[in-house]
């Protein structure tokens, strides 16, 4: 399997007053990425960060900033988002049933990569054009809760979609979002998941580190396998 471990704590789980010295002690405790919950209030029940919050945030690291946006009108938040100094940019499909082509290069014209998430009960194949298309998305979350929240239980079911992702596409990056952390991650890793989003395992944990060694050691052993 061609795809590299990618560890990328939830910002959402730090402590937001101090998120610049949150997202030092994520890197220097071997994250890849950091993982931003951008919320609107609408398409979730929670209301997060936007794009001022990346744009302090910015100023502070050179990460790649893993934008996953749960918002309704993703194509608002494009420019916004891009100037603010995003990396990537994952929006939902259940958001962007008849604009997806537009927001992909929309993203992509901005420097940004293109990601498609999908909630629990979204079938997976409703993500295969996007994969497929001549301007496809470059990565597929795959959420393991239902989203709004930080701290709920992984649901091992969705599983089977990450499998069938993996079989198909063998060089995609595929996420997974929700309840991941030591006692989850093999049945992630050895389904196929690359990029591991880890929220209240990572942070609550007393060595941040030792969590993210265990889960990065997760995926490359299943890569060997894949
Ligand atoms: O997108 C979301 C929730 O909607 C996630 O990124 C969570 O913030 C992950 O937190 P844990 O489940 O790992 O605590």
């Amino acid at each position: 399997m061609g795809v590299t471990a990618k560890i990328a704590p939830s910002m959402l789980s730090s402590d937001f007053a101090n998120l610049a010295s949150e997202a030092r002690r994520m890197l220097t405790s071997g994250a890849d990425w950091l993982h931003m919950d951008i919320m609107d209030g609408h398409f979730v029940p929670n209301l997060t960060i936007g794009s001022p919050v990346i744009v302090s945030l910015r100023k502070h690291t050179d990460a790649y900033l893993d934008c996953h946006l749960m918002v309704t009108n993703p194509l608002d938040y494009v420019e916004t988002l891009a100037k603010a100094g995003a990396s990537g940019f994952t929006f939902h499909i259940e958001a962007s049933k008849n604009n997806w082509k537009e927001l992909v290069q929309s993203i992509k014209s901005r420097g940004m990569k293109p990601g498609v998430a999908l909630k629990p009960w979204t079938p997976i194949e409703e993500v295969y054009p996007l994969v497929e298309a001549e301007n496809p998305v470059e990565m597929v979350l795959v959420m393991t809760v239902e989203p709004g929240f930080g701290g709920q239980k992984f649901m091992p079911e969705m599983m089977d979609k990450v499998r069938v992702l993996r079989k198909k596409y063998p060089s995609l990056d595929i996420e997974v979002d929700g309840g991941l952390g030591p006692s989850t991650i093999d049945m992630a890793a050895s389904a196929g998941a690359n990029c591991i989003v880890a929220g209240s395992s990572v942070f609550g944990a007393p060595e941040p580190a030792q969590v993210i060694s265990l889960l990065r050691n997760s995926v490359e052993k299943a890569n060997e396998t894949h």
